[in-house]
């Protein structure tokens, strides 16, 4: 039963793939829901002054899932489509994937109803130091850590770190990673989500033996995860033939020139409109012949409506939850697809979060050779393990991913035991 704050399709969408895991790991009745349910959710209303001196209202939540291995973590994202129930999913799976890395953490994530392109530079921050301002007795460096996720970035966690130090009256930089590295941030962690996607690409093509030269790639979402996995993959030998942001979409057969759109966005903050490639629907996107799909957006872009119609030979979950189950039932059955699931997929931004935060504890700082061998040492670890989980016992990748994460925490509670 989902608690009605809860209730959600994206919530659903988590407990269903949940309740499968438990069934085929045999987890009893009894200890599903605490495993299932977030531990802790904190939801804010938060005015803020307007530039035009008014004042809106805005909505802010955390959700902490479980805190049965350490402090929470997650990022936070602004975002208009957010709710307490998108916030408790992307939490729970933060749980499922900080535990197949064999990170110390529970998962959890954070948000504010906002459209961040409708706010300016002043109104965002004031957002943001408000939104921190009212989580101050619920996050801190052993408690629970944001980073950036859509919508967020540097800028945003640099405001974070100096509303929580100001209020302790020493800088705390632990408090929140995927910081600018002027003010205690990792190398490497502004580019790991998406270093982390094309890492595990070219592993599942190593995999699949497909060739990178000449292979091509379709991207969903030009931001943070989409453009730096774009770029990488491009720089791996692949032809990046379609990319996408909010507004629209852009496909090139050629392949699309990355350094000539890169200027393009900088000048106008989107994609549409530039001149190298022919416009084309996210729709479209989705189904367009390619050797590897990245969505790199919003969550339920594959669904039961047009999973059949993909035309990729690996599916690369850079977003969190972009495939729904019914669009997983389809896919099982077109084995010619491999699919890199999500919490796998996308770890390599959580990892440097790891790194940067446990740099943050000893205030000594690592070169980016080092923070990028230690990621890629971990995603090898986490691939490997996920791969044989799913030959050895005849499950999908997505399957094999979450019932590794599941089980790890579903130990950690059975050995700490019920209290009192
Ligand atoms: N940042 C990180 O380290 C991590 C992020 N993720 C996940 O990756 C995904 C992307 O996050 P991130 O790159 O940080 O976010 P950003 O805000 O940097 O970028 C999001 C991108 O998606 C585009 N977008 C938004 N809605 C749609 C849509 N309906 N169709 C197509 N494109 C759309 C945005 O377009 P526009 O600019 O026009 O709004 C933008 O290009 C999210 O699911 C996030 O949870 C996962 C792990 C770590
Ligand atoms: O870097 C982090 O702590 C969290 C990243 C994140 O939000 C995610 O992996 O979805």
């Amino acid at each position: 039963m989902i608690p009605q704050v809860y209730d959600s399709p994206i919530f659903r969408m988590a407990c269903q793939q949940f309740d499968l895991v438990a069934d085929f790991l045999e987890i009893p009745e009894s200890a599903r829901d605490r495993l299932k349910m977030p531990k802790r959710a904190v939801s804010v209303a938060m005015p803020v002054r307007r530039d035009d001196g008014s004042t809106t209202v805005f909505m802010g939540y955390r959700v902490q899932h479980h805190l049965t291995l350490g402090p929470t973590k997650g990022g936070v994202r602004f975002h208009p489509d957010v709710t307490l129930g998108e916030v408790g999913a992307l939490a729970m799976w933060m749980s499922w994937k900080c535990a197949l890395t064999g990170l110390p953490y529970g998962g959890a994530k954070g948000g504010v109803t906002c459209d961040p392109r409708a706010l300016s530079i002043g109104e965002l921050e004031r957002v943001t130091r408000r939104y921190t301002q009212e989580l101050i007795p619920f996050i801190g460096p052993q408690i629970d850590i944001p980073a950036p996720d859509m919508g967020t970035n540097e800028q945003t966690m640099a405001w974070m770190m100096d509303t929580y130090s100001l209020q302790s009256g020493h800088c705390v930089p632990a408090v929140v990673t995927g910081k600018p590295v002027s003010l205690g941030g990792s190398l490497g962690r502004k580019e790991s989500t998406g270093r982390g996607v094309a890492y595990l690409i070219s592993r599942a093509m190593d995999t699949l033996g497909i060739n990178a030269q000449g292979a091509t790639a379709v991207v969903q979402g030009y931001g943070n995860v989409g453009g730096v996995a774009a770029a990488s993959l491009n720089r791996m030998g692949l032809k990046v033939i379609a990319v996408s942001d909010a507004f629209g979409g852009l496909y090139n057969p050629k392949g699309i020139d990355l350094a000539k759109l890169d200027e393009h966005v900088a000048k106008t903050k989107s994609i549409v409109g530039f001149d190298g490639a022919e416009a084309i629907t996210n729709e479209q996107l989705l189904i367009t012949p390619c050797d590897v799909l990245v969505p790199a957006a919003m969550e339920r872009q594959i669904t039961g409506d047009n999973a059949a119609k993909i035309q990729c030979r690996i599916l690369a979950e850079g977003a969190n939850g972009p495939t729904t189950p019914e669009a997983d039932a389809i896919i099982a059955q077109r084995p010619e697809i491999f699919v890199i699931p999500d919490i796998l997929c996308n770890a390599g931004g959580v990892v440097v979060s790891y790194f940067e935060w446990v740099q943050d504890l000893q205030s000594f700082f690592w070169d980016e050779g080092e923070v990028m061998s230690k990621l890629y040492r971990i995603l090898e670890q986490a691939f490997v393990q996920t791969i044989n989980f799913s030959r050895k016992r005849g499950v999908s990748m997505r399957f094999a991913a979450l019932s590794l994460g599941i089980q790890r925490v579903h130990e950690a509670k059975q050995m700490r035991g019920l209290f009192p």
